[in-house]
């Protein structure tokens, strides 16, 4: 096993089976993806891919760039359209919504609220740099509608102390914070809606060793006291092995292995897995440079 893999810090057995299975919404499906292909040009890009996240879990998506981790994230957004296949987001009953099948308005509609969020590699990037920490926090509630100044005010400032940052700092711009507060600030951003999917991207790569480990901790705390599913995209195996309690290891477009992290991690079965293992050491997370991701976050920040 790598040495990324190896120092990671792990969370206990025990601390990974409480949440699932726990109380009575534990292990609802919230995002779920069935036989899903997505054609971007004149290519097929994910030949249908399976992938579920349960309510208070992690999932750790990894594969090498270009296999298609993005375009599932952007699918699973409503970003782009599937070839075939479904993919349904939240729990069964009322919330629950086929959002493969929307399109237009209805998946605007969709899309404002809130229900899928997405936090990317670098929130510098990210973050408008002209916005103060308040606003950006509180674009997803503007957006939504509905809501007064004072109820924006209060969601931001629930937000910022959900992910341990003093609301004062509200009134700083990006520019003003600390990396590891800034990626702070985006899952605030991405909470402040309330999501019942949060995808992250990289969440750690552009952080030192310190705020990287943090950050992981407050994600990991996140899933469980909200519920969330969480979904990780990462090259770097070591955060995936320090939060996922599962993993989908994906290869050209097509989940190749899926399964307890441990049992992925440590007695990996494919061929494709085992590779990426070994050369884990070598694998660079900070591609930031990535043409979907940039593609990605203009979409995004474009809002609806
Ligand atoms: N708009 C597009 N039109 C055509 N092909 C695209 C488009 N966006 C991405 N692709 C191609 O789809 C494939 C998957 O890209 P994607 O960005 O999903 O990979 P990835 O696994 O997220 O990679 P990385 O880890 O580098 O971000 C790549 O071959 C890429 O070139």
């Amino acid at each position: 096993m790598s040495e990324s893999v190896a120092t990671a810090p792990r969370p206990t057995a025990a601390e990974h089976d409480g949440p699932v299975g726990a109380t009575s919404t534990a292990g609802a499906e919230l995002l779920t993806a069935g036989g899903v292909r997505v054609r971007l040009g004149r290519r097929e890009i994910l030949h249908g891919v399976d992938l579920s996240v349960r309510a208070g879990e992690v999932v750790g998506l990894i594969g090498e760039t270009g296999s298609g981790k993005t375009t599932f994230a952007r699918a699973v957004l409503g970003l782009v359209p599937t070839s075939a296949g479904t993919i349904t987001v939240g729990r069964e009953g009322s919330n629950r919504t086929v959002v493969s099948a929307l399109r237009g308005s209805r998946l605007r509609a969709f899309r404002r609220t809130g229900a899928v969020q997405y936090v990317f590699q670098d929130p510098l990037r990210s973050l408008d740099p002209d916005l103060t920490v308040g606003r950006s926090v509180g674009q997803g509630l503007v957006l939504r509608g509905g809501l007064d100044a004072a109820r924006i005010e209060t969601g931001v400032t629930e937000a910022l102390h959900a992910v341990g940052l003093d609301p004062d700092l509200a009134t700083r711009t990006p520019g003003q914070l600390s990396g590891g507060q800034r990626q702070r600030v985006a899952v605030a951003r991405a909470l402040a809606v309330s999501p019942q999917v949060l995808i992250c991207d990289e969440p750690v790569s552009a952080l030192d060793a310190a705020h990287r480990n943090h950050v992981l901790q407050l994600l990991d705390g996140l899933r469980r006291e909200r519920e969330l599913g969480l979904l990780l995209i990462s090259h770097d195996l070591g955060s995936v092995a320090a939060v996922s309690d599962r993993v989908a290891v994906l290869y050209r477009g097509s989940i190749v292995e899926e399964g307890p992290t441990a049992q992925v991690l440590s007695r990996p079965e494919h061929p494709y897995t085992r590779m990426l293992l070994a050369s884990a050491a070598s694998l660079h997370a900070g591609d930031s440079g990535a043409a979907g991701r940039r593609v990605l976050r203009r979409e995004v920040l474009a809002g609806t």
